[in-house]
């Protein structure tokens, strides 16, 4: 007998949204396994950004149902879906001008913060070792993100630009998150600097948080995802494994004809 096929992490059932007379996403679906990297690609204005941003609760849905964790996420809004698990990072990476880079990490751990909020305001003991734990947690994903201590102090904004979206990672995993989607995390990187960012997509997987990963380049994708599911015309054209995907004719007119 076969082992019954584990439940996705997340699910985009028949996700449609409209801009005015535009439908930029007209019926998608996506299913996204635990633990898995999963490549959402396709030609530019495809819609790949507008499915992130429904499935991180920035954009409501013209109509359609999101699951994450079996539990529905469509209209929490961008701090519930966050909440729940989901964390990401921006196309433009998003650091505030006058922190620090330990700072700008601190940030993604509001979601722990806002939950004792007055304990932290009257400064209680318990609430003061809170805010150590997670100093020295922000101080670990700094390491983890394979910038280490020595960046802490430093303004975030003048760091290079590779190291910049490292500090938006490890912003994101201090949220604790099942799952990170990074919206073109190796935009503007040479070829090391992408590399170093793919082994480090790879360690996050190992810790077992999912990965919802928007990229462009193709061989990138090819040795990083485990799956891949293709967009055009804001609607799905393919889904499944890599290799075949990629082989498929359909997504070589679609897409790598005009691949950047
Ligand atoms: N807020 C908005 N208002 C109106 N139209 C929008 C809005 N956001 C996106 N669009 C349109 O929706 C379509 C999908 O855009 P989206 O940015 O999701 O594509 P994409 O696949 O992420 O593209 P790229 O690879 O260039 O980043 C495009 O036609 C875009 O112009």
């Amino acid at each position: 007998m076969r082992a019954p096929t584990p439940a996705p992490l997340l699910e985009a059932r028949r996700i449609v949204v409209r801009f005015g007379g535009l439908e930029a996403v007209g019926g998608f679906d996506m299913a996204v396994a635990r633990g898995a990297i999963h490549g959402l690609i396709g030609p530019n204005g495809a819609g790949k950004t507008t499915v992130l941003n429904v499935l991180t609760g920035f954009i409501r849905p013209t109509a359609g149902e999101l699951v994450f964790d079996g539990e529905e996420i469509g209209g929490l809004g961008v701090h519930g879906v966050a909440r729940r698990g989901l964390a990401r990072t921006f196309q433009n990476i998003r650091l505030f001008g006058v922190m620090t880079v330990l700072e700008s990490v601190l940030v993604g751990g509001h979601l722990h913060f806002s939950a004792s909020a007055p304990a932290l305001l009257f400064g209680t003991r318990r609430s003061r070792g809170a805010e150590r734990a997670m100093v020295a947690r922000a101080h670990e994903l700094l390491d983890f993100v394979g910038l280490g201590s020595s960046f802490a102090d430093r303004v975030a904004t003048t760091l290079s630009y590779g190291h910049q979206r490292r500090v938006e990672i490890a912003r994101a995993l201090m949220s604790a998150p099942k799952m990170l989607l990074l919206d073109e995390p190796l935009a503007g990187m040479n070829a090391v600097e992408k590399s170093e960012i793919a082994d480090l997509v790879r360690q996050v997987r190992a810790q077992g948080i999912a990965v919802l990963l928007i990229e462009h380049d193709m061989q990138i994708v090819r040795s990083l995802c485990d799956h891949l599911t293709v967009l055009e015309y804001g609607k799905r054209l393919a889904d499944g494994l890599p290799e075949a995907v990629l082989a498929d004719p359909a997504v070589q007119a679609a897409y790598l004809g005009r691949a950047r």
